[in-house]
């Protein structure tokens, strides 16, 4: 559904006399096939809009290329739009205008007759537990309605692969995951592939088949949620030593399953690859050398731990960092009278449609 080889998109930015570069995406390669959920997590800045921007057609890539359902790009844009939706980050629907009438404009703007745009609309209003808002002004809607109108514009005419950026931010923990089942509808009642990026952990563990992570512009893991845990971080084996004398023999003793032990007062923990099959050894181990414990705790890796093993910082801070945005948006939005954000994005507007 989705091949892309060497994608690189560089923008140039000047601040006064100073030109700079900034390699956004450096190099992706991707493949998504057909009926794949597919979760493209990144810190902020990683290059996650850019890339869907690219995958869109809503920016022609500097260099590399990509078919999506099974187009080019660059020179088949327009056929990649007819099959793809396309949920952006700020949405796309106006305050002042009526749910359905964003959803049945937008679904003639794909051809579509007007009688099959209101039927199909009315359908995912049904779908997307949204029945009774067909004539609600879109200002007036809550954030989980908005962002469901939001999906309900990207699948009006069909499409096969739906591109969601970041679905969720900014929504509270229920409309949340009220909208990870209607995500995860959408593969099991209408066939579609789903390409999603997210700064939430939990998210890509719950939706996604796989997960790609970019850093920096570049992939540096691509997998499912519990391979990656598995093959990069280990389970983190946390020991308390009941003798302070002991515990760099303990220490050296986890050392010979984990790569790095740290060591904190009477604590000393490491990363062990199949904690499972790995402690019971230890511990006798310990045991034959006279060491007591007073605790020991065996923690499975978080795809946290993955992302800080691969590139040495937190996605927390990432989820951190978008939900302060988030509000951010919104009180800066309603400091400007506005209910919609979609109205801040007026050269967004040609990419849905
Ligand atoms: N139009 C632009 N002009 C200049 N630099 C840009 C532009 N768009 C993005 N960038 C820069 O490219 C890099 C990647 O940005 P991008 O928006 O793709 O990241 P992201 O992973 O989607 O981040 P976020 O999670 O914050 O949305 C960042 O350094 C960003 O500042």
């Amino acid at each position: 559904m989705i091949t892309a080889r060497g994608l690189v998109q560089t923008f140039h930015t000047r601040q006064g006399k100073t030109k700079t570069e900034v390699r956004a995406v450096d190099g992706v390669d991707l493949d998504v096939a057909e009926g794949e959920v597919v979760g493209f997590l990144g810190p902020n800045g990683a290059g996650k809009t850019t890339t869907l921007r690219m995958l869109t057609t809503l920016l022609r890539p500097t260099a590399g290329t990509a078919t999506v359902a099974g187009y080019d790009v660059v020179r088949e844009a327009e056929q990649v739009r007819r099959s793809i939706g396309y949920v952006s980050q700020v949405g796309a629907t106006f305050s002042g205008a009526l749910a359905g009438d964003e959803v049945s404009d937008h679904g003639q703007l794909y051809g579509m007759s007007r009688a099959d745009a209101v039927r199909r609309g009315q359908e995912l209003f049904e779908q997307l537990d949204l029945e009774g808002l067909w004539r609600r002004k879109c200002g007036k809607m809550s954030g989980g309605q908005k962002r469901r109108l939001d999906i309900v514009m990207g699948l009006i005419h069909d499409p096969t692969l739906v591109f969601l950026d970041e679905p969720t931010t900014g929504l509270d923990p229920q409309a949340r995951a009220n909208l990870w089942q209607h995500i995860r509808g959408l593969r099991e009642r209408h066939g579609a592939t789903v390409f999603l990026t997210t700064h939430y952990l939990d998210e890509a563990d719950a939706l996604a088949d796989r997960i790609v992570i970019i850093d920096k512009g570049r992939i540096v893991a691509s997998d499912t949620a519990d391979n990656l845990k598995a093959q990069v971080a280990g389970d983190l084996v946390s020991l308390e030593i009941a003798d302070t004398a002991l515990v760099t023999s303990a220490a050296e003793r986890l050392g010979a399953l984990a790569g790095d032990v740290a060591i904190d007062g009477r604590h000393v923990s490491g990363r062990v690859q199949r904690a499972g099959r790995a402690v019971p050894g230890l511990m006798r181990d310990l045991d034959a050398a006279g060491i007591a414990l007073d605790a020991i705790e065996v923690h499975r890796p978080t795809l946290d731990d993955v992302f800080l093993t691969l590139t040495g910082r937190s996605l927390r801070d990432a989820e951190a960092d978008a939900q302060a945005d988030a509000e951010a948006a919104e009180v800066a939005d309603s400091e400007a009278g506005r209910t919609d954000a979609g109205e801040q994005a007026p050269e967004l507007e040609g990419a849905t449609r």
